[in-house]
């Protein structure tokens, strides 16, 4: 059976209105003779945030499995939502959590790993749906318990799902309509990027550009599923990027508040990278004459949290920013301690690889 998977985030959520917005986007999607959708969701903008706040003023030391069935929630009640929007139009809907959608992870709570998928719960779902809505970021390990596949991970469960069902693309809305050069919002140059190889951007993504998930587009390249970026506008869709298997552009890339840990020795440090790395977790090493400390770039509660967990000597010393320089030669890594520093480098970065760029700020019209 076809079917068209679409992802909207958070970014597509920050009002109640908005899921009539995409309810009524999907509707015209049918009506344009779209047999059948799956729509998946993240949880409403900032509210993730306050979940973990909540549980951790709850329990500082709740446990990672107790945080995951919190932190899922969000996605829950935006599929609930989207379902009853999408149901007042009259249209066969159905809603789908982590616990039917047939993904089956480790036990790695905070940011689980994926072990098998099973497309028959889907299936008989859209056997009698015309849309199933399906909350993302969420799957159950092989116990049946709710895990969480990470921050921002609703665009690996959508590419997931596309995989699954055989589609080869699979499309994901957010507030942006593709990826850009530098985040759009802090560079007014910023150029939209029209295609783009998986490579290209899991780098740009592993080093801050969040509006695809590394993970994602990991998955995406190893199942050859195509992602078509898209944003929906008071005029409609439209798509901006679509990332295959070619397309390069020069990039800047910013990660706000990553955490830094000092090590004693070079062992200790090799330590700390090593039990990263067998979580492929984006690290930074740096050994200058403050001595031996490593970044972490990507994935971060999880990371801090295998850390803790796993006592070995490194020391947190605070949070720095990573700005990126990426192009075919390779990457060149800066570290700013203040944020604003980091968007006027970022800034100065982007102008002279594009120099001749008139800015214009994202969203404004010429
Ligand atoms: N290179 C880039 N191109 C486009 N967007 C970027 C880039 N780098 C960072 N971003 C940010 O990614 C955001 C979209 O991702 P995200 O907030 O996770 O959306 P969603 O909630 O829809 O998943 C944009 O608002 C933008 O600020
Ligand atoms: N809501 C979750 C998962 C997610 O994927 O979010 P978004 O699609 O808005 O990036 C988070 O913030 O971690």
């Amino acid at each position: 059976m076809n079917a068209t998977v679409l992802k909207f985030g958070g970014s597509s959520f920050r009002h109640t209105e908005d899921y009539h917005r995409v309810a009524g986007h999907i509707a015209d999607r049918l009506a344009t003779g779209e047999g059948k959708i799956v729509a998946v969701v993240s949880a409403m903008s900032g509210i993730t945030d306050n979940l973990k706040e909540v549980m951790l003023n709850v329990n500082k030391k709740a446990s990672p499995s107790n945080v995951d069935a919190a932190l899922a929630t969000g996605e829950m009640i935006s599929a609930c939502c989207l379902e009853a929007a999408i149901s007042r139009l009259r249209i066969p809907v159905m809603s789908l959590n982590g616990y039917s959608l047939g993904i089956r992870t480790n036990s790695d709570f905070g940011r689980a790993s994926i072990e098998s998928v099973d497309p028959k719960q889907i299936m008989a779902a859209l056997l009698e749906h015309d849309v199933i809505v399906a909350a993302g970021a969420q799957a159950i390990d092989q116990s049946g318990r709710l895990t969480f596949l990470g921050r921002n991970s609703s665009d690996l469960t959508a590419i997931v799902i596309a995989s699954m069902l055989g589609e080869h693309a699979c499309e994901i809305y957010s507030d942006v309509p593709g990826v850009y050069t530098a985040d759009p919002y802090l560079v007014p140059g910023a150029q939209l990027i029209p295609e783009l190889a998986y490579q290209t951007i899991l780098q740009m993504s592993l080093h801050g550009a969040k509006v695809l998930h590394h993970r994602g587009v990991h998955y995406a390249e190893k199942h050859r599923v195509s992602i078509i970026c898209k944003s929906l506008t008071s005029d409609g869709a439209i798509t901006g990027t679509i990332v295959s298997g070619h397309g390069n552009a020069r990039s800047v890339t910013v990660a706000r508040d990553s955490p830094v840990f000092s090590c004693a020795s070079l062992e200790e440090c090799d330590s700390l990278c090593a039990l990263l790395a067998r979580h492929d977790i984006n690290v930074l090493r740096l050994e200058d004459s403050h001595g031996v400390r490593v970044c972490i770039v990507s994935d971060i509660d999880f990371a801090q949290r295998l850390v803790s967990l796993a006592d070995i000597g490194p020391v947190f010393i605070g949070l720095s920013n990573v700005v990126t320089e990426l192009d075919s030669s390779g990457l060149l890594v800066h570290l700013v301690g203040d944020y604003d520093g980091a968007i006027s480098l970022v800034r100065q970065i982007h102008e002279q690889m594009y120099p001749a760029v008139v800015s214009v700020p994202f969203g404004a019209s010429v």
